[in-house]
């Protein structure tokens, strides 16, 4: 099986390497190829999504990426930026349903922003479409403001956009996701206000008339921020698009400590995916040997699962993860006191260590 490891900017290539360790650790026969992609696409080639990258992610069974994204590069024309490197293969890659399982482990629980009594057992799943929406929509660009009391100046524009068979195909996802948990799915829109969540609400109730068995519930996404930092576990499934679900997971993550808590799966109709963490590239901690792994690791540990048919190497991941957290170890950014600080290096270590 063929793992294309691309672990960009930033942060991305110290989580990557740990998460690769782990994984070379399992003692598997993975092939492991490593491609530059983000800045470092563009600094060695010219182009934040080199043709030679693209090709090995096609090529691939599965996708392990760091993150992509730097301050140098935000003057370049929007093409060259790093970001639109995991745009374009979220795209290419037909990566429609991204998967982001805030879960806190009870470890954790004096780490996260709330109390303890509100956020103990959270397990939510946050299924974010991820081919669509604004971040997609065309036409988009700054251009002569055509009408309205503005006519004349430079306006900013983006289009927000659903086709029918691409809600139909993330509602899918998330009726059958909750089938295998509490069977209860909240799908956030914005309906009140925007056509496009209208459109949203209307094919998601239809799709729902095929799973009589799983509750749905509507939310304006307003509403479903302050209920995920008042009562986020009255949550099972919750199934929004791109730019909410953007919004909300990184909103979700501080309930489990971090965003550093945060893996991801980014699917295909068939199951094959590209697996990061949920953040970006940290430019500020880059470089510091301090960024917590353990999304990568355990993004790494979602590939075993839906990509790889490698169900028991996952679940090993995972209690090797929960056992570093056991023994009282944290990055600077889940640490308290009565805890043992350590950095990227050494929990990485520690999740092998606990592997064996
Ligand atoms: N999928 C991707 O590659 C993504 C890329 N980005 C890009 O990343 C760059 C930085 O974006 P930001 O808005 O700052 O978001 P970010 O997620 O990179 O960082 C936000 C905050 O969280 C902290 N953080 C993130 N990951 C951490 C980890 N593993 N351990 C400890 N602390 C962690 C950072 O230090 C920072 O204070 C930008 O260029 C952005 O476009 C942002 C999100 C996703
Ligand atoms: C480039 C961004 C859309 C990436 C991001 O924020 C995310 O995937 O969470
Ligand atoms: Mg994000």
């Amino acid at each position: 099986m063929k793992i294309a490891i691309l672990p960009g900017d930033g942060i991305g290539p110290e989580i990557t390497a740990q998460a690769v360790q782990v994984l070379n650790a399992l003692g598997e026969s993975f092939e492991m190829e490593q491609a530059e992609v983000g800045g470092a696409g563009y600094a060695a080639h010219g182009h934040p999504l080199p043709p030679a990258t693209l090709a090995l992610a096609k090529s691939a069974d599965a996708v392990l990426f760091g993150a992509v994204g730097d301050y140098k590069y935000d003057t370049l024309e929007r093409a060259l930026r790093p970001e639109q490197a995991i745009l374009g293969l979220r795209k290419e890659l037909g990566l429609f349903a991204n998967l982001r399982p805030a879960i806190l482990y009870p470890e954790l629980a004096g780490a996260s922003t709330l109390k303890p009594e509100v956020v103990s057992g959270l397990d939510i799943l946050i299924i974010r479409e991820l081919t669509g929406d604004i971040y997609f929509g065309k036409p988009r660009g700054v251009r002569e403001c055509p009408d309205g009391p503005f006519k004349g100046e430079r306006e900013g524009f983006d289009t927000m956009r659903y086709a029918e068979s691409e809600i139909r195909r993330i509602a899918h996802v998330a009726f059958q996701a909750a089938r295998k948990r509490d069977k209860r799915v909240t799908s956030v829109d914005k309906a009140n206000v925007l056509e496009t969540f209208q459109f949203w609400r209307d094919i998601v109730t239809d799709v729902h008339k095929e799973y009589a068995d799983v509750e749905l519930e509507h939310m304006y996404v307003d509403n479903a921020a302050m209920q995920l930092v008042r009562a986020p576990k009255k949550f099972d499934v919750i199934v929004t698009g791109n730019m909410f679900g953007d919004i909300l997971s990184d909103c979700a993550a501080m309930l489990t400590g971090s965003i550093g808590m945060l893996p991801s799966a980014s699917l295909d109709a068939n199951n094959k995916g590209l697996y990061e963490p949920s953040h970006g590239s940290a430019p500020d901690i880059a470089g510091k040997g301090i960024a917590n792994p353990l999304a990568t690791i355990l993004s790494a540990a979602m590939m075993l699962r839906y990509s790889l048919g490698k169900a028991e190497q996952a679940d090993r991941i995972e209690t090797a993860v929960k056992q570093v957290l056991a023994q009282g170890l944290r990055t600077p950014d889940i640490y308290e006191a009565g805890t043992t600080k350590v950095g990227t290096e050494e929990m990485g270590n520690a999740v092998v260590n606990a592997l064996r």
